[in-house]
């Protein structure tokens, strides 16, 4: 099965109401489509959306590096030579972590498709069902309330909420929600980096006096402030969870090395991948360390592939895939369903992606 062509156009899916973080916010997802084309007819889909305050990675980047670099690096190769494919993807430009997803995404689209089994089998096979959280925006209390009984009647048993932005406001973000929705339902929070390391554990000992029960927090700090992530982690009892601060094997390695959060989480468009992504899994099984995969603002494509690699590993006990619900649209015919929080892959070859529809081409 050898690689004959790759094409790159690019998808627009709105969503269903603004996403909101301490980082960005964002109406629509935009996102890179690669198809990888064999000599057996066989196509391979992966997916890259720019976003560039967490990644770096632009559009034009993504399509910079897939044109200039990646692409002519690995033209001509056969599937069989896997780990030969890899090397090559690692070697054909530094960072550029979200094309390089995109192109792994579809290199092992392709890989299940010539060996006839679904992905998440060859990867362990771990289970056919999981089970995702939502994500609230992060807005005034009231809203947030709100957004979150909806989330609730909509059947999410976990809710991923929202801080970092107006710090001071984020006590009583948290307080109004857990008024309005009870102590069944598990929360979650995310600061994406918006608070100082003094001011997230003042806040967070806060939420712990007032009894807010949160699950963990992610990412209280920057990202590179691998200190401050430790001192949060060292001086409260929430769990903290490392996002931003690890991209690459080697980050969480450091991380773990360092005692420096208690969770990581394992994005594709961080990793460069499903292959770089199955090293974490085992760095962090090794530490006894459990995972939660998450996703960037994603439609159907690149998080199918997460889905693939959550259902294959038991190290991963945490479930951030909510890119495709968050979509007011599904441009993906096959793959994984996505019914709310409830995602059950199927046994077709490879993704089992049929077709992606209103790509507009960009070669
Ligand atoms: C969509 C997912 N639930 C999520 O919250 N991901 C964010 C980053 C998403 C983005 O800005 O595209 C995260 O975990 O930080
Ligand atoms: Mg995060």
């Amino acid at each position: 099965m050898k690689i004959t062509n790759i094409r790159i156009g690019e998808i627009s899916v709105p969503l269903k109401t603004p996403f909101k973080t301490a980082l960005r916010t964002v109406n629509s997802v935009e996102d890179i489509i690669v198809e990888i084309h064999t000599d057996t007819g066989n196509v391979g889909y992966g997916e890259a959306p720019p976003t560039g305050v967490i990644t770096g990675d632009t559009k034009g980047a993504i399509i910079g590096a897939l044109k200039d670099h990646i692409i002519k690096s690995i033209i001509g190769m056969d599937i069989e030579n896997f780990e030969e494919i890899m090397l090559k993807l690692d070697k054909s430009l530094v960072k550029n972590t979200s094309a390089k997803a995109a192109i792994d995404i579809a290199l092992y689209d392709l890989y299940g498709q010539l060996y006839n089994a679904p992905l998440y089998k060859m990867l362990g096979g771990y289970k056919k069902e999981i089970i995702t959280d939502v994500t609230i925006s992060v807005n005034d209390p009231e809203e947030m309330a709100k957004d979150s009984l909806d989330a609730i009647r909509r059947g999410f048993d976990t809710l991923k909420i929202k801080v970092g932005k107006d710090a001071s406001m984020d006590l009583e973000r948290m307080k109004a929600i857990r008024n309005a929705i009870g102590y069944d339902v598990k929360l979650r929070i995310d600061a994406n980096q918006g608070w100082k390391p003094k001011e997230a554990v003042k806040i967070l000992r806060k939420m712990e006096d007032t009894g807010l029960d949160i699950e963990f927090v992610e990412q209280p700090v920057e990202a590179h402030d691998i200190e401050g992530l430790k001192y949060v982690t060292d001086n409260i009892s929430i769990p903290v969870l490392a996002d931003e601060s690890v991209f690459s094997a080697k980050d969480a390695l450091t991380i773990l090395q360092n005692r420096a959060a208690d969770y990581i989480n394992i994005k594709l468009m961080k990793t460069g991948g499903l292959h770089n992504a199955l090293k974490i899994c085992s760095i962090a099984e090794v530490y006894g360390v459990e995972c939660m995969i998450g996703c960037m603002l994603e439609a159907k494509v690149s998080v199918n592939a997460a889905v693939h690699l959550a259902a294959a590993k038991s190290i991963i006990t945490k479930i951030d895939l909510d890119g495709p619900v968050l979509c007011s649209e599904d441009p993906v015919e096959g793959g994984a369903i996505f019914d709310e929080f409830k995602i059950t892959l199927n046994d077709a070859p490879g993704l089992g992606i049929k077709k992606v529809n209103g790509i507009r081409y960009l070669d």
